[in-house]
């Protein structure tokens, strides 16, 4: 049986973001005794309890559209208010990645807001503990970690006229399994449900 199970619920419209929750899955499960499952909100429906419950941490992703998470995760995140009600998350260990076209195109308002979202369901929110990719230098290398320069979640950026296989960088995709992995190694020590289950 695994020990920590991590699901990513995602939501993305033309693949670039589903790319970016696939190397979440593979940071998540590069750790032992982690087993991480891809959740598509949008088909999760009366799903919604059982699936997303029996994880030890659910990591949050969402394209970033019109400034903000999009409207099929805003519709996951109303129908959540079910679970909200019964607190059916509370404890669980929460985390965030956005993509979007646009250098910056917002997605910081993106992180905020899933962010906000976990907070609203009691959840213990993990960042990014890597340094802004281009901070430390003067030659701005867009291949390093982070590039992107977040602390509150995993950015991504994938040009429109690019297809998922092209788009995000193969730096995002490392970000976004460097999110995976820490908050895999992380979850057994923060998430007081599990420990309270086991007692
Ligand atoms: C309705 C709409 C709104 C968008 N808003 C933004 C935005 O605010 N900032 C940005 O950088 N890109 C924006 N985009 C671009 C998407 O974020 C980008 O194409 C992203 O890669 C889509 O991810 P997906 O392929 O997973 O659906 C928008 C796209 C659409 C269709």
């Amino acid at each position: 049986m695994p020990e920590v199970t991590v699901a990513v619920a995602d939501r993305s419209g033309h693949g670039h973001t589903e790319q970016q929750a696939k190397s979440v899955v593979w940071g998540a499960e590069s750790v032992d005794g982690v087993d991480a499952l891809l959740v598509d909100v949008e088909k999760l429906g009366e799903n919604l309890r059982t699936t997303l419950a029996g994880a030890d941490a659910i990591v949050s992703g969402t394209p970033t559209s019109m400034a903000g998470h999009s409207a099929v995760f805003q519709s996951f995140a109303e129908a959540s208010s079910v679970v909200w009600a019964e607190q059916g998350w509370k404890d669980q260990v929460a985390a965030g990645f956005t993509n979007s076209a646009g250098v910056n195109g917002d997605k910081l308002n993106t992180l905020v807001g899933l962010s906000l979202f976990a907070a609203q369901h009691e959840m213990t929110w993990v960042g990014l503990d890597l340094p802004p990719g281009w901070a430390y230098t003067s030659a701005g290398r867009r291949d390093s970690l982070n590039a992107l320069g977040s602390f509150l979640g995993a950015m991504a950026q994938s040009p429109s006229v690019l297809a998922p296989a092209k788009a995000p960088v193969q730096a995002d995709l490392d970000t976004a399994a460097h999110l995976g992995r820490r908050v895999a190694e992380h979850t057994p020590a923060l998430s007081r449900r599990r420990q309270v289950v086991a007692q």
